[in-house]
This record gives C-alpha cells, structure tokens and sequence, in this order.
C-alpha cells in the first residue's frame, strides 16, 4: 500500500544541469507514485556553486553544496532535496536525515580528453585536470610523469576548460555524464583497480527534515520516500561512508571506498594516499551485505594498520602548505 502523500511536494536542489536531472528524475518517479501529488523543483545556487576560484578543500568541504538546501527544508520552502551522494557530509546537522538511496549509476571515474585515450597514453608532462585530493593521488602513484592541475565549476565548466586546451585530460565521475547524456565524451573507464571510486559516487540521495516531532500535516516523510531507496546501493554507501567517517569524512582527505555486492556478500575495498602518491594504504574485506557498518570499520582497521593515520596526516600537512 502507497503511503498517504500530500497535494504537494517541493524538491530543493542545486541549479546545475546535473543537479536538475538528478531532482527531475527524482520528481518523475514521485508523480508515478503518487499521482494526485503535485511534485514540483524549487533550484537554488549554493556557496559551493558560487566560489569556483579555491579549491573546495580549502574553503570548508563538500557541505557547501548542501546547506543552503537544508535551510530551505528547515524553513518549510521544501520538504525533501535530492543530492549527489558524494557531495553529503557524513554527519548531517541535527535535524536532517538521509529518507532514500537510489540505485547507483556507474560509479567509476571517466578519462575525458579530446586526443588521448586514456592516462597510459599521455606524453610526460601532459596536463591532467582534477580538484579531487583522491584522483590526484592516484594519478600520481600510478602516472608519475603526468602534472595535476585543479580543475573546478560544474560539469559543463570543466568540459569546456578541456575543450579550450588548458588541460591535455580531465577525469570526471562516469555517473554524471552519462546522466546529462555525454557518455560519447568518454575516452576510458578507470578501473577500480586504478582509480578506486569515492564513498558514494554515482549515487543519489534523498535529504528530508527529520524530528521526533510529526509534520504539521501528519504526512510521514521517511515511509512515502521508502520505495525510491535500493537496498544493494544502500548497503554499499553504507559501508563506504563508515570509512570515510571514521577517517575524518570529507572530502579535505584523499580517501577512496568502494563497495560491490554479489548475492548478498559484499567486497569492499578502500584507499588512503598522499597526494604525490609515494605512500599509499590500501585494504580490502568481504562479508555479509547487511554488516556493512563493520565491515566499514574493518576496512578502516585494516588501513589503520597500515599507517592510514600518518598518511592522512602527511596529506593534510601538503594541502595546508599549498593553501
Ligand atoms: N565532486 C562533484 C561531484 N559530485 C557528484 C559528481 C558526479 C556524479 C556522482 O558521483 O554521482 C561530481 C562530479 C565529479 O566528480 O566529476
């Protein structure tokens, strides 16, 4: 039986093309639901969009993309804001909750070039765009001979600095281009095993406004939004932001996660590096799909006894330097 929804729900998100899909595929599957439902998109721009000329990093982490829309539900302008996983901090304030976790996309790393077609065909020297601290790490303990340099905006900001020439190659999530219909600027899929993925990318979340207090109008925000979750990639983001947030959780840290399930057991595997990539800790465990929080801490055990700790350490130590 279909939860009782009300007359009306507004989504928050982000202004950017990819943003908008993601809400508008989420508006989509809503009406299905529940069809005498007006389902409607409020956008917004968020510090994280408007400050394009520091690195992310450095001016307070991912959290930026998901404020403003948490205001927005918290003043009662939206009840639900739908968000690129990776971009969610691993603790939300007080007051928010994760409703759904859709199924994944690819959640691999892309190799976007114009003339390359994939990082082992670089020339030394050869520039190569990314502000992610993990996917600069792991081109540089895999491809020591090519320059990271960062490369910022929203996906079609950063195609079109690739396309002016500032950069011989860009790496992009997978996720987001074949979302927004761009597969065929694919080069190269990176292989986990190269370029191992970050907690959560390639899926989408669901945020709500969640107390112990029911909404005015009685409606059950969390059951109505239930059906949209997929369990499997559930399971996995699970496991995958237990590491990150035993490690720190953000995106300030070069850290990769990356969990698979196959007929409920899953693999997961995990990364720490320093962003010259000269030291790296790295760390796999498999177990049931539905221990995945242990099985994050394990992974992190794992890493831990690996110096994961002075590896971090080491890493931020070179980012505060380079600020
Ligand atoms: N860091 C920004 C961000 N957040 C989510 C995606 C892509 C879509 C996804 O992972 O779901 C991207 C772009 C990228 O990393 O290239």
């Amino acid at each position: 039986m279909a939860e009782q929804a009300p007359s009306r729900l507004v989504i928050a998100s982000r202004e950017s093309r990819l943003a908008m899909w993601q809400a508008e595929h989420v508006r989509a599957r809503l009406s299905i639901l529940y069809p005498l439902c007006d389902v409607t998109i409020l956008g917004m721009t968020t510090r994280g969009d408007q400050i394009l000329d520091r690195s992310l990093s450095k001016v307070g982490g991912k959290g930026l993309f998901v404020k403003e829309l948490e205001v927005a539900m918290a003043d009662g302008r939206a009840d639900l804001a739908v968000h690129s996983l990776k971009d969610v901090p691993m603790d939300l304030p007080e007051g928010f909750a994760l409703a759904a976790v859709l199924e994944r996309e690819d959640p691999r790393d892309a190799f976007v070039s114009n003339d390359y077609d994939g990082l082992g065909d670089l020339p030394p020297g050869a520039v190569v765009g990314t502000s992610s601290l993990r996917r600069q790490s792991l081109i540089a303990a895999h491809y020591p001979h090519l320059v990271v340099k960062p490369l910022r905006g929203n996906l079609d900001t950063r195609l079109g600095k690739l396309d002016r020439g500032d950069y011989a190659a860009i790496i992009l999530a997978a996720a987001g281009l074949k979302r927004l219909g761009m597969e065929e600027r694919i080069r190269a899929l990176l292989a986990p095993e190269t370029s191992l993925p970050a907690a959560g990318q390639g899926a989408m979340a669901i945020e709500i406004a969640h107390t112990d207090t029911p909404r005015a109008d009685g409606i059950d925000l969390m059951a109505l939004l239930a059906p949209l979750n997929d369990v499997a990639t559930s399971q996995a983001v699970t496991a995958e932001r237990r590491v990150s947030k035993v490690f720190g959780g953000s995106c300030q840290v070069p850290l990769a996660a990356y969990a698979t399930i196959d007929a409920g057991t899953m693999r997961l595997r995990a990364m720490v590096a320093t962003p010259d990539g000269k030291r790296v800790a790295s760390a796999e465990v498999h177990g049931p799909a539905v221990d995945a929080t242990q099985l994050g801490d394990q992974v992190a055990d794992k890493l831990r006894q690996q110096d994961a700790l002075a590896i971090l350490a080491e890493a931020k130590a070179a980012a505060d330097g380079a600020a």
